[in-house]
């Protein structure tokens, strides 16, 4: 039974999915690092918000680890190249919290607009400071967003409903989206020299870091008010701090900080600022979602191999996992057949696809035929950072989709291309699940694959068979099956022999002594 550790605070509907699912739930919040790192390694799947940093000394010692799924959206608390480099998953829920967080902006918008906090505070101290504050209206004032994805388009849904117009600064928002959803699609310093408000709803990245810096604030409109509910680093707090001091900022709405749990932080105290303890995504709607959305996708990943909302990962239903299972298979030991008989480097892959292998999901079917071949000589590869490490060394990979043409319903060519030769290897997957060789070079047999191989090639001339038999019988070496293939009589042949354990290098040294024998390798699958 796979198990999980729910890491930060989750709705109880986590919990109750988990066991339901029958996958064993430990939930164990608050923990320190040096906890969490004593006991990560137990666990299949981990299931945390924004508290619990997954780093690359996590990810080392989590062995077992498979998934790492964050009950909301944004995963700058999650080390993927890491997470990617041991095969580990890692799925959000992307939409779960957005609406939530979304008000959570307009909240502070408003709250911003009119002193709310202030006032609150002087009221219930008793002072009735009706002449000290004095708000703006939002009607008729221009927002800017920065960054227009699910939580922007929401914000700016509802800025419209309370009359504002909304200017939006997304190189990936597209002419025809921004017209869509009525937001005028601007360059950031215009939407600098022109917002009355400005909202941030991006995501931490080395381009958004410190987007609001000083330079950016010095390009705001005078008197300015700042909402962000998306992630501290977006903002030079310091910077910040002295356009309020200047007057050149007069407000900020502040629900995230660089540094979480901000205890300390220089905008702290500050009349101006209203601050909120990262809430955005806490509404009892949005927990409940997001809970069981990564509870469901956690469990589903873990007992049925479907993978939702990965952002290092192609998704795969259920129901496709279900059925294209056997054919990762054999994209994998195809990848590791072809792999294990390279020697060189590999310039180019090319992978077809023929009949219903052409209709599984292409992009998983390569993962897995890539880490077959990679991982022949680098073992740290895996099907989640195969197609990183095959386009950092320069591997030219390419897919071919076809109906079928031949006797097979479907089947999987893999072509590798080195600077000596081209070599194809192609296989199936017979009606009892079970992946097969069908094609090594142009030779055409049928061997199923074993975790120990002995893969000969030779001339077909009598006598090969009985010698080679002769010598793994003295040398104690049990054959559980014997394939032979060849191009045509008197050609090149190839024999494939499935034997009970590892061969041992003398028998392998003996073989290629053998007459006729031209090549021998000891494969494993
Ligand atoms: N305060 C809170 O509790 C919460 C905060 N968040 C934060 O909100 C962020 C936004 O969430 P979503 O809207 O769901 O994400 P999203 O991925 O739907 O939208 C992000 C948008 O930012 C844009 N973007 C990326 N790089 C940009 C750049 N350099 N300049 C301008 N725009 C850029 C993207 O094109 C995209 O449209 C999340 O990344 C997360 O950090 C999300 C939920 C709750
Ligand atoms: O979903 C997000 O990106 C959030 O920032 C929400 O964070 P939280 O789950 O409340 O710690």
């Amino acid at each position: 039974m796979p198990k999980v550790l729910i890491a930060d605070k989750l709705s109880t509907a986590a919990v109750n999915i988990f066991k339901m699912r029958g996958v064993e739930v430990d939930v164990k919040t608050g923990l320190t690092k040096e906890e969490l790192l004593k006991i990560v390694d137990q666990y299949d799947g981990i299931a945390i918000r924004s508290a619990t940093k997954i780093t690359k000394d996590v990810i080392a010692v989590a062995k077992k680890l498979k998934v790492v799924g964050r009950a909301g959206i944004g995963v700058d608390n999650v080390d993927i190249p890491a997470a990617t480099a041991a095969g580990v998953i890692v799925m959000n829920t992307p939409f779960g919290n957005s609406i939530t967080t979304a008000e959570h902006a307009i909240a502070l918008m408003m709250a911003l607009a009119r002193e709310l906090p202030a006032a609150n505070a002087s009221t219930h101290a008793g002072k009735w400071e009706k002449n000290r504050f004095m708000g703006v209206e939002l009607y008729g004032k221009t927002l800017g967003l920065i960054g227009a994805g699910n939580i922007g388009s929401i914000v700016a849904d509802r800025a419209k409903g309370l009359k504002m117009h909304v200017v939006a600064f997304d190189p990936y928002l597209s002419a025809e989206s921004a017209e869509e959803k009525g937001i005028e699609k601007v360059e950031l310093d215009d939407l600098l020299a022109r917002a009355d408000f400005i909202t941030l709803h991006t995501p931490l990245t080395p381009e958004t870091k410190g987007i609001l810096s000083a330079e950016a604030l010095a390009k705001t409109k005078k008197g300015v008010r700042i909402i962000n509910c998306a992630r501290g680093g977006l903002i030079d707090e310091a910077a910040l701090k002295a356009a309020l001091d200047s007057g050149q900022v007069a407000g900020a709405a502040l629900d995230v900080f660089a540094e979480e749990p901000a205890k300390a932080n220089p905008l702290f105290g500050n009349e101006k600022v209203v601050c909120t303890p990262h809430l955005g995504a806490s509404t009892e709607e949005a927990q409940e979602n997001v809970a069981l959305q990564v509870a469901e996708q956690i469990s589903d990943y873990l007992l049925t191999g479907a993978i939702v909302n990965a952002l290092n990962m192609p998704s795969i239903s259920a129901q496709e996992a279900q059925l294209v299972k056997p054919w990762i298979s054999l994209a994998e030991k195809l990848g590791a057949f072809a792999g294990q008989l390279t020697e060189t480097s590999i310039q180019a892959v090319e992978i077809l696809y023929e009949g219903s292998a052409a209709k599984l999901n292409q992009r998983a079917l390569t993962q897995a035929a890539l880490a077959g071949l990679l991982k022949a000589h680098m073992p740290e590869v895996n099907m989640v950072n195969a197609p990183l490490v095959a386009k950092e060394r320069g591997i030219k990979v390419s897919e071919t989709r076809r109906d079928q043409q031949g006797i097979y319903e479907g089947y999987i060519q893999i072509k590798v291309v080195t600077p000596e030769m081209t070599r194809a290897v192609a296989g199936t997957v017979f009606a009892d699940g079970h992946p097969r060789l069908i094609q090594v070079k142009d030779i055409k047999l049928d061997a199923e694959f074993a975790p120990n191989m002995i893969y000969v090639t030779n001339e077909d001339k009598p006598g090969f068979i009985g010698r080679l038999g002769t010598l793994l019988g003295d040398t104690k070496v049990n054959i559980a099956n014997f394939t032979l293939g060849r191009s045509a009589p008197g050609d090149d042949s190839i024999a494939l022999v499935q034997v009970d354990g590892e061969v041992p290098q003398a028998v392998l040294d003996a073989i290629r002594k053998l007459p006729l024998v031209k090549s021998a390798k000891a494969l494993k699958f």
